[in-house]
């Protein structure tokens, strides 16, 4: 089940060895394991055969049909049949004693991440989680302990943070286009009522629940990752604490009423979920970031990707920016065309990897790059460029979130999960 334990309430074990930057031993073929192959990791599975170096050696999944699907794209795209388990709900364990797995792919739904994530470090190999890391304040700093006891990577996979303009804000902050940073703004936003068709299988038949347990903000990351990369979050700055607020919660059963049968499960579901949460969160150096999640309200798509300093401001959805100096246009008057700017400004890893990124496709190519990097970090002993520090920061603002909701909007500490490193982290270098 979900669980929604509040904040607080947990004690972090002492401090283990700290796996900021950390290294695994360089490995020649990445050998890949997957949990959970429906709509998300089926793509992961597509993706590592086509990237040199990786071999996707074992897949589980307790839904035949999907792990059947992902077996046969491994074949047909020319590896050899991979290894399948699923016939319970831990199969995944049987899966993870297998000796031929160096880095596990976790696509489940979310009550499984934390403790897929901390079985896999376990039983010796890297966790690479989807997004949310975990639910609560007690299963963030869990993975944190399991990682620094184990010396293995835990990176929650954020693949916005790979989007073409995300990587290209993110050069643009390190130039100083902006001067220095005081404000950021994310958000996911994006309709998915539609979801709640999905009855037996696909994201709708699990996820439309949370939307009956939590009112918070259930999906923080997506916008939150690139804002807390151009800041520096965890590699120089670090979250404070943070305040939410949620509208009412009143589009789901509205669109249950209107496009169900009364009789119908979906009309006999009590949704608490505020349609509109807004939270803002204020950094140890004084920066505030606004973070928002709307799944129900029928508006067009937005991360917002908005950031802000003392020399103007870059927003995205639709792209725009503003400059007092370096601009071309005076800053009272947005600049809508990004060709310059891409020209300008492009990251590196864009110009190498962006046509292959966007012919292998998933998101606009970000899915891609950002299993590209994983294997070309492992292959050539690299620190990812997430680790189980900023998975747990970015993702705490879902409990966190909860906990303020339900407090007036009271202010809630976010926990320092890399106790301290923060402060001599290195920031995120521009690679190429
Ligand atoms: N980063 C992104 O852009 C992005 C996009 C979509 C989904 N996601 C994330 O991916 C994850 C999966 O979402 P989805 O849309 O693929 O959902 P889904 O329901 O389509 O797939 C989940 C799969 O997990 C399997 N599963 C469930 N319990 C299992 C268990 N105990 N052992 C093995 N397999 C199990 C299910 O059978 C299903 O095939 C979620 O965390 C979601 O938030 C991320």
């Amino acid at each position: 089940g979900c669980s929604s334990q509040a904040s607080g309430a947990y004690t972090p074990a002492a401090k283990g060895k700290s796996v900021m930057g950390l290294v695994a031993p360089k490995m020649d073929t990445v050998r890949v394991g997957l949990i959970g192959v429906g709509e998300r990791g089926v793509g992961f599975v597509r993706h590592f055969c086509h990237i040199d170096g990786a071999v996707v050696t074992a897949i589980c999944d307790t839904d035949p049909l999907v792990l059947e699907r992902a077996s046969s794209i491994v074949t047909s795209l020319g590896g050899d049949k991979p290894a399948v388990y699923g016939d319970h709900p831990y199969a995944y364990r049987d899966m993870l004693e297998r000796d031929d797995i160096d880095i596990v792919i976790i696509s489940t739904p979310w009550e499984w991440h934390h403790p897929m994530a901390k079985d896999t470090m376990l039983a010796g190999k890297h966790a690479f989680v989807e997004v949310p890391l975990a639910l609560t304040v007690a299963e963030m700093w869990d993975l944190v302990d399991t990682a620094e006891k184990t010396q293995l990577n835990c990176m929650m996979m954020e693949n916005v943070n790979y989007g073409r303009d995300e990587l290209m804000v993110l050069n643009m902050v390190r130039q100083g286009l902006f001067g220095e940073l005081l404000h950021g703004e994310a958000a996911y936003i994006h309709e998915l009522r539609w979801q709640m068709k999905q009855m037996d299988r696909k994201t709708g038949s699990w996820r439309t629940h949370y939307h009956t347990t939590h009112n918070g903000n259930l999906y923080p990351t997506h916008g939150l990752g690139p804002v807390s990369q151009y800041m520096n979050i965890n590699r120089g700055d670090r979250f404070d604490y943070m305040t939410s607020m949620s509208s009412p919660a009143l589009g789901r059963a509205a669109y249950a009423k209107r496009e169900f049968p009364a009789n119908h499960p979906r009309n006999q579901l009590n949704f608490i979920h505020g349609d509109m949460n807004t939270s803002i969160i204020k950094t140890v150096k004084g920066r505030t970031i606004m973070v928002q999640h709307d799944t129900t309200t029928p508006m067009p798509y937005s991360r917002h990707n908005l950031i802000q300093g003392t020399n103007g401001v870059f927003a995205g959805f639709p792209n725009r920016i503003a400059l007092e100096n370096g601009g071309r246009k005076d800053f009272h008057y947005w600049d809508h065309d990004m060709d310059y700017w891409y020209k300008k400004y492009e990251h590196p890893l864009w110009v190498r990897m962006g046509q292959e990124a966007e012919k292998q496709g998933g998101h606009g190519g970000m899915d891609f790059l950002m299993c590209w990097r994983m294997i070309y970090c492992l292959r050539n002993g690299e620190p990812l460029d997430q680790d189980v520090y900023d998975g747990a920061a970015w993702s705490v603002i879902l409990p966190l979130s909860v906990a303020s909701v339900a407090d007036r909007g009271n202010s809630k500490d976010i926990p320092d999960f890399t106790r301290g490193a923060w402060e001599t982290g290195k920031p995120l270098g521009i690679v190429s």
